[in-house]
């Protein structure tokens, strides 16, 4: 099976470029005022077209309300909705039925109690996003560049559909993929030059560092 990479929190045409010149299977758009990543919905419409075709266009928001979602659906056209906050599963159904679009619910881990909050979603998302917790006072529920304990995730149920995400970078990839073998991974702060700054160089150096494991049969 290839493994998704998800570049998430692009802003720019040259993150995009070099997103979809590595092979991103996904890229994310945040629709969350308080993030450094955050775009406008026009913006994101915008990027977004330079990828249709080529790779999926993921809409990151948080507890959103309908009118917004609304607004982002219509404008942007996500192939992909990821819920990234307290959404309830009946929230999570309901937005899957209302869109009509695959849903991906994001679940925050730290210890292995937290993996009994993916019960609850089954049946109701499409796919799992497993991010590490924030830290206390955290004002983002995502992209705090933080890495969780990924020997946690042995005991998850192998029909669990999920990325990875959290922390990863070109640095921790081959790591992450020795220990866990989820259907894709989620990058975001780990290929920033600073908070919000997608860094193209970066984005390339992970590309090579998944291709460097895919050679050697690990990705
Ligand atoms: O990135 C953000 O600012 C963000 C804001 C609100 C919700 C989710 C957000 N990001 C998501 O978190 C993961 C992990 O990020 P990181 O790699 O640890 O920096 C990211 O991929 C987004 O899906």
């Amino acid at each position: 099976m290839t493994l998704d990479i998800k570049i998430c929190g692009l802003k720019t045409e040259e993150a995009v470029a070099a997103a979809l010149e590595g092979g991103a299977s996904h890229i994310g758009f945040i629709f969350f005022e308080k993030s450094p990543r955050h775009v406008s919905v026009a913006e994101a419409a915008r990027l977004r077209g330079a990828a249709r075709g080529r790779a999926l266009a993921v809409a990151v928001t948080v507890d959103a309300d309908d009118a917004s979602l609304d607004t982002i659906v219509a404008a942007m056209q996500p192939d992909v909705l990821q819920l990234h906050g307290r959404e309830t599963p009946d929230r999570v159904a309901e937005l899957r039925t209302r869109y009509g679009l695959p849903v991906m619910k994001a679940i925050s881990i730290r210890d292995a109690e937290d993996l009994a909050a993916i019960a609850p979603y089954r049946g109701v998302t499409d796919r799992f996003l497993l991010d590490a917790k924030p830290p206390a006072g955290a004002e983002l529920p995502g992209g705090n560049g933080i890495a969780f304990d990924w020997a946690i995730l042995a005991s998850l149920d192998a029909d669990v559909d999920y990325m990875l995400s959290g922390g990863i970078n070109a640095g921790n990839i081959g790591a992450a993929l020795q220990m866990v073998k989820p259907s894709g991974v989620d990058v975001s702060s780990g290929v920033e030059r600073a908070p919000g700054e997608k860094d193209p160089e970066k984005i390339r150096a992970f590309f090579r560092a998944v291709r460097a494991l895919d050679s050697r049969g690990a990705a």
